[in-house]
């Protein structure tokens, strides 16, 4: 059984066709990088995975994508349990302007959780979960923003994590950050996969090849090549591949 799957999933913009005919199957508690020049579609792909794209008026989509063998596009599906059930991190650290414990007890309230003592067992959960809870265990009422970029961001996937999702969408989550801190993410990418399918972009080749298990390489709306990273890293398929991963376009 996979937890993602695409077929032939086909996205306009307007009269822009920014992806063609893509088809992935993902297996559970795997962790893949979709990779590929500026503007190839990787962020789009990823967005349609939780339906973030609906968002947007003029984009028209087809094909199919099932995240546990169910079609998310299908008419009745409830887009809110969907997003319950695929949690997405973004580029930029973007905490609301509430405290430590409040960013992450946020989307329980949400959801209408309101027993104290579980809100409190599941930050804390989540905090440790996002290799954060050390640093912040006795500021959890200070601000959000008192914490580094590095924080903030693991702050965020702790307010992911918070609401028991099993898939991870992850926009580049790592690229406004120094180096300590890219690694920590990363670190955390790695001990996540054993409970969670991540799917990640990246424009961080060495990134890619740490943390994930299987490589996506886009081009021009197309999904060029997809396999083991090992594979796709030593001994791609294909000359597109060689040439971005080699550093020649992109
Ligand atoms: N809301 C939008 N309306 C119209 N076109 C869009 C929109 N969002 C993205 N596009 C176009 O779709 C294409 C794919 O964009 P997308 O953001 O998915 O690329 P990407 O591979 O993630 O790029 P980057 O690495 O720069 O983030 C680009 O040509 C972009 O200009």
């Amino acid at each position: 059984m996979y937890k993602i799957e695409a077929k032939d999933v086909n996205l306009h913009y307007g009269d822009f066709h920014a992806l063609k005919g893509i088809n992935m199957k993902m297996k559970p508690n795997t962790v893949t990088a979709l990779i590929g020049p500026s503007g190839c579609g990787k962020s789009t792909f990823l967005r349609c995975i939780n339906r973030m794209n609906d968002l947007i008026d003029s984009v028209k989509i087809s094909g199919l994508i099932a995240v546990d063998g169910e079609d998310i596009y299908r008419k009745g599906i409830n887009i809110d349990e969907l997003r319950k059930h695929v949690g997405m991190v973004f580029q930029k650290p973007n905490p609301f302007p509430k405290s430590i414990f409040e960013n992450v007890a946020y989307g329980l309230r949400v959801n209408g959780e309101n027993n104290r003592g579980f809100i409190e067992d599941k930050v804390k959960e989540s905090l440790v979960q996002a290799a954060l809870w050390e640093e912040v265990k006795d500021k959890l009422k200070k601000s959000a923003f008192e914490l580094s970029g590095g924080q903030q961001q693991r702050l965020c996937i702790a307010r992911a994590l918070a609401i028991s999702p099993s898939v991870l969408l992850m926009d580049e989550p790592a690229s406004a950050l120094d180096p300590i801190s890219t690694a920590k993410i990363e670190e955390l990418i790695y001990e996540l996969k054993s409970n969670y399918t991540i799917v990640i972009v990246t424009h961080n080749m060495q990134q890619a090849g740490r943390v994930s298990d299987h490589t996506a390489f886009f081009y021009m709306g197309e999904l060029i090549e997809y396999g083991d990273t090992k594979k796709v890293f030593t001994n791609p398929d294909h000359i597109q591949t060689q040439n971005y991963i080699t550093g020649r376009f992109g």
